[in-house]
């Protein structure tokens, strides 16, 4: 019998977002590791037929593609990374959509920023198309931008990238694959007494301590990074598990409950995580007045709201800011991002998404504020 996670977070987590380290990827700077990458896919077919969502998170452009330039050692220049970075990820995109098809299942590549993801608008189009990728079935395979990041808005390493896809799509669970087991209390490369932490709550400060920096030239974040982005994660729900990628069946493993790697717990449940957030990080901007309706559907059966309950709409704001969902008497109902701008919402309001089309020139969501971006105002 297998040891078993004391919580049951990952056996239950019906979407995942998967990061791999570069390290991994491309087995310590040697090119991309078409065994390791192949594996990794093959389970996360597994974990997809198990009715699972995954997402992967891949580093290893810039590695790749030193290797494809001839360069020995890792350059200085941000721009000969970013040019490296832009070689390499042909092959990584490649490589997965290869293995991706060979388990049956489609690919897509996606290349984002830190600044796309903190401009509402970008978020909103991020998540629309990330969640519809996964409805169809496809595997999204994302990376960083790293053409047009520069010093300041860089993420640097992929873990906090992880951690955001999980904010975004709230995933369930984010796994980190790395080449060490999990988090030990000090790096083991440094510190041969150091032992295996196996459980911890996501957010305590004593793990920050024990994390180092990265142990190969390879790696950038180093397990630090690991951990803020566990913190990170568990902002929205999600608990983050870090274990090593090379274990045999890790992922299915993971999500059968296996106690291998370091699990690090989200103390809020996903919802609560969401109410706070919206609360504690974002303006309101407007609101829309909606009919008894469509205040009945959004507040007693957690529907999304539909522009056709809607009367009218107050303030000027953009696709997703923030606004307040009142009914006919003036009391808030509950607030969420918009999916449209109010000079739009207004052309929109009593019509149904059949004529989104032709008011608009374009179709697009039909809701007004999508159920998973609405929290109820109590
Ligand atoms: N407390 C710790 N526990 C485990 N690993 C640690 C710790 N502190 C630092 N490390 C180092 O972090 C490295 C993993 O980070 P990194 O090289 O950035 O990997 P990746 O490319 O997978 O992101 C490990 O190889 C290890 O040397
Ligand atoms: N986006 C870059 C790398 C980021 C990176 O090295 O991240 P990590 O694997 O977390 O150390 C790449 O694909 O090479």
């Amino acid at each position: 019998m297998n040891q078993k996670f004391s919580s049951s977070v990952l056996r239950d987590a019906r979407r995942v977002v998967v990061k791999v380290g570069s390290s991994l990827v491309t087995n310590d700077g040697r090119g991309l590791d078409e065994q390791a990458i192949g594996e990794w896919c093959r389970q996360l077919a597994h974990l997809i037929r198990d009715g699972r969502e995954v997402i992967m998170v891949s580093s290893g452009a810039i590695a790749e593609g030193m290797k494809r330039l001839g360069w020995a050692t890792r350059p200085k220049a941000v721009q000969e990374l970013q040019a490296a970075a832009a070689v390499g990820q042909m092959g990584l995109a490649q490589m997965y959509e290869t293995k991706l098809r060979a388990n049956d299942l489609g690919s897509a590549q996606v290349l984002l920023t830190h600044a796309d993801l903190a401009d509402r608008e970008r978020y909103l189009n991020a998540r629309s198309t990330l969640l519809t990728l996964l409805k169809l079935g496809v595997v999204p395979v994302i990376n960083e931008n790293d053409t047009v990041v520069n010093d300041e808005i860089k993420f640097g390493d992929n873990d906090t990238l992880g951690a955001l896809v999980a904010n975004l799509v709230e995933a369930d669970a984010l796994v980190i694959l790395t080449d060490q087991k999990g988090l030990f209390t000090a790096d083991p490369r440094k510190d041969p007494a150091a032992t295996f932490v196996s459980e911890a709550k996501a957010g305590d400060p004593a793990l920050e301590l024990m994390a180092g920096g990265a142990g190969s030239s390879i790696g950038r974040g180093g397990m630090l990074t690991k951990i803020l982005a566990a913190k990170r994660a568990a902002g929205s729900g999600a608990s983050t598990v870090i274990a090593w990628g090379r274990e045999p069946d890790a992922l299915i493993r993971l999500t059968q409950g296996d106690a291998i790697g370091t699990l690090l717990i989200a103390q809020t449940q996903k919802n609560q995580a969401r109410k706070q957030w919206m609360a504690d990080h974002l303006q309101m901007r407007g609101a829309v007045v909606v009919d008894a309706g469509a205040a009945a559907k959004v507040r007693d059966e957690g529907k999304s709201l539909l522009p056709i309950g809607m009367l009218q709409v107050e303030g000027e704001f953009s696709r997703g800011d923030v606004i307040a969902v009142r009914d006919e008497t003036g009391l808030e109902v509950a607030r969420g991002l918009a999916n449209y701008a109010s000079a739009e919402a207004r052309l929109l309001c009593r019509k149904p998404s059949a004529e989104f089309e032709r008011l608009l020139g374009y179709a697009a969501e039909p809701e007004m504020v999508h159920r998973d971006n609405l929290v109820l105002t109590r």
